[in-house]
């Protein structure tokens, strides 16, 4: 069994619980965020999705002791585009908690980072004030992810589409998706490689609708300009600034120009 087969079978009993806890879901409003498509869109810079992690099934503890908040709002200040929560609890170490404390400290846009597989969760993620969330091409079949993708986007959500091959690539277009992310890190091996961004830039169509995002992976300023160069918009970072002295100083070095041949 892979670990994204794990995870996703954690995820289903997951969303059996959360949907026989009853919600007042009238507490579900939308907190009014800056559209992080428009952000993208026109920005100069290879703008930086910042990511709250305390750990990871690939990496094990990368920082235990943070405080989600400090965290976010250091991020916030040095400029990121937009903070990412991790909510997984089992191997990510988040919560809803924690988005929902960041939530509160900050104004950018706020990704829910989660394996969604079901639309409770979407309405966990906006209650706890996600502007975002992520769906995973490879955690859904095809008319799931219309149909989640339908469903936040109805309720005001923007949602960040994740694809790692050609294929996820259609699938996203198919649904008109606009914010789509090219995982570096493969879900089902864990092996990471940059050149998974290059290689779907090549098939990525850049024009007014699409903005093209490269997760997982990003290192520095070298790993930055290699994504910028093909067109990336933004990168989304987690463990190098979680481990990092100085998160500033690191978020800065990412926001090199964009490179991209149609930008
Ligand atoms: O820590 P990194 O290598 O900078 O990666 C961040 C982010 O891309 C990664 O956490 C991620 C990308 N897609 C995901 C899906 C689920 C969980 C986590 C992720």
């Amino acid at each position: 069994m892979t670990i994204l087969e794990r995870i996703l079978e954690v995820k289903r009993l997951e969303v059996k619980q959360l949907l026989m806890e009853e919600r007042d879901v009238s507490c579900g409003t939308l907190s009014k965020r800056p559209s992080l498509f428009e952000t993208l869109k026109h920005s100069n810079l290879l703008e930086v999705i910042s990511e709250m992690k305390r750990a990871s099934p690939s990496k094990g503890m990368i920082a235990g002791q943070v405080d989600p908040v400090t965290q976010a709002t250091t991020y916030e200040r040095a400029g990121a585009a937009c903070i990412s929560v991790l909510t997984d609890k089992q191997f990510f170490k988040g919560s809803f908690d924690d988005l929902a404390a960041v939530s509160k400290a900050v104004q950018i846009p706020l990704l829910c980072k989660d394996f969604i597989i079901h639309e409770v969760q979407i309405d966990r993620a906006m209650e706890a004030g996600a502007s975002v969330i992520l769906l995973i091409v490879a955690a859904l079949d095809e008319g799931t992810l219309q149909r989640l993708h339908t469903y936040a986007t109805g309720n005001g959500l923007e949602v960040l589409v994740e694809v790692h091959d050609a294929k996820e690539l259609s699938q996203a277009l198919s649904i008109d998706a606009k914010l789509i992310g090219v995982n570096n890190r493969d879900l089902r091996t864990f092996e990471v490689d940059l050149s998974r961004t290059e290689e779907i830039s090549r098939l990525f169509p850049f024009n007014e609708d699409h903005v093209f995002i490269s997760e997982s992976g990003i290192m520095n300023g070298k790993d930055a300009k290699r994504v910028a160069t093909v067109g990336a918009s933004a990168v989304l970072v987690g463990e190098s600034l979680m481990r990092s002295a100085s998160v500033e100083d690191s978020l800065h070095s990412l926001q090199v120009p964009k490179g991209g041949v149609l930008q």
